[in-house]
């Protein structure tokens, strides 16, 4: 009897070694700008596996994991208020628009700022600016646009395709929007489709890369396509009006020359819930 008990308490106790050794519980919360949702980790002690692709891509599985386009990561930095890094779905690494409203929600939150900040992320500085939980967004300074036939392509913190269609209801945006993103070299690109309401609205439904699906909303992507329809004559605002999917962005903008600054994407970021997953 006495050894059974031994028996049972050394396997516990194996067990719980085991898996304190082998795997972490880390803290994180999701969050959503306009129906585009992460993960966001506190990783201020750098313990999340960065280069496991594998563990990125089973966190944001929306049946085996918690289910998000993409993790972001917060960090200090010796310059900026903090340090944003963003992971796709698929982990590969770039910049997200909505994800950078979301992390500074998220720095607010932990802390780290108040209602200003200048924080790094992987293209660059950005400011950013909450207001009522809106938060204004600046983007890095777009010069580079090509215009094609039918389409425009741009770089807004990572590449964007544009084209405008007649109408987005019932459009084939996975089927289209995956061809398209192919077509480019790698890493390839996102391909935003556009309709014009009116002389300042522009509906925008987004195929993302790195997600490799439709995503309810795009910020590099609402942005790349303001700036598109300036560039082409859609428009003559710099403040446009983006409905998406999972909500309504604002981008506004200078232009002098053909080159666009003081680009700002605005709209809201919202906590959804608190968990923990296994690293
Ligand atoms: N999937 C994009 C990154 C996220 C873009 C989007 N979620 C945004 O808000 O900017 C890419 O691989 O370039």
């Amino acid at each position: 009897m006495v050894l059974t008990d031994f028996n049972r308490v050394l396997t516990e106790l194996i067990l719980y070694v085991n898996h304190y050794l082998c795997c972490m519980n880390l803290p994180f919360l999701k969050y959503q700008g306009t129906g585009n949702d992460f993960v966001m980790v506190d990783n201020r002690t750098k313990i999340f596996p960065k280069k496991n692709t594998d563990k990125i891509s089973q966190i944001c599985d929306r049946h085996f994991g918690v289910g998000a386009d993409g993790i972001i990561l917060i960090e200090e930095d010796k310059e900026y208020d903090f340090k944003m890094i963003y992971f796709n779905a698929d982990g590969s690494e770039t910049f997200c628009g909505n994800g950078a409203r979301c992390a500074v929600a998220f720095a607010k939150h932990l802390k780290m700022i108040t209602d200003k900040t200048t924080f790094i992320a992987v293209d660059g500085p950005h400011f950013a600016e909450i207001n009522n939980d809106i938060i204004s967004l600046q983007m890095i300074d777009v010069d580079e646009i090509e215009v094609k036939e039918n389409a425009v392509f741009t770089y807004t913190g990572t590449q964007h395709h544009v084209e405008l269609v007649d109408s987005l209801d019932n459009y084939p945006v996975f089927e289209n929007g995956k061809k398209i993103r192919y077509s480019y070299t790698n890493p390839g690109s996102n391909v935003n489709f556009a309709q014009q309401i009116n002389e300042n609205t522009f509906r925008v439904r987004t195929y993302e890369k790195g997600v490799e699906n439709e995503t309810l909303a795009c910020g590099t992507g609402v942005t790349a396509v303001a700036i598109a329809m300036h560039k082409t004559k859609k428009t003559n605002s710099n403040l446009i009006s983006l409905p998406v999917e999972g909500g309504l962005l604002e981008v506004s903008f200078s232009e002098e020359n053909g080159s666009y600054k003081n680009v700002f994407l605005k709209g809201p970021a919202t906590f959804v819930f608190k968990g923990e997953i296994s690293v």
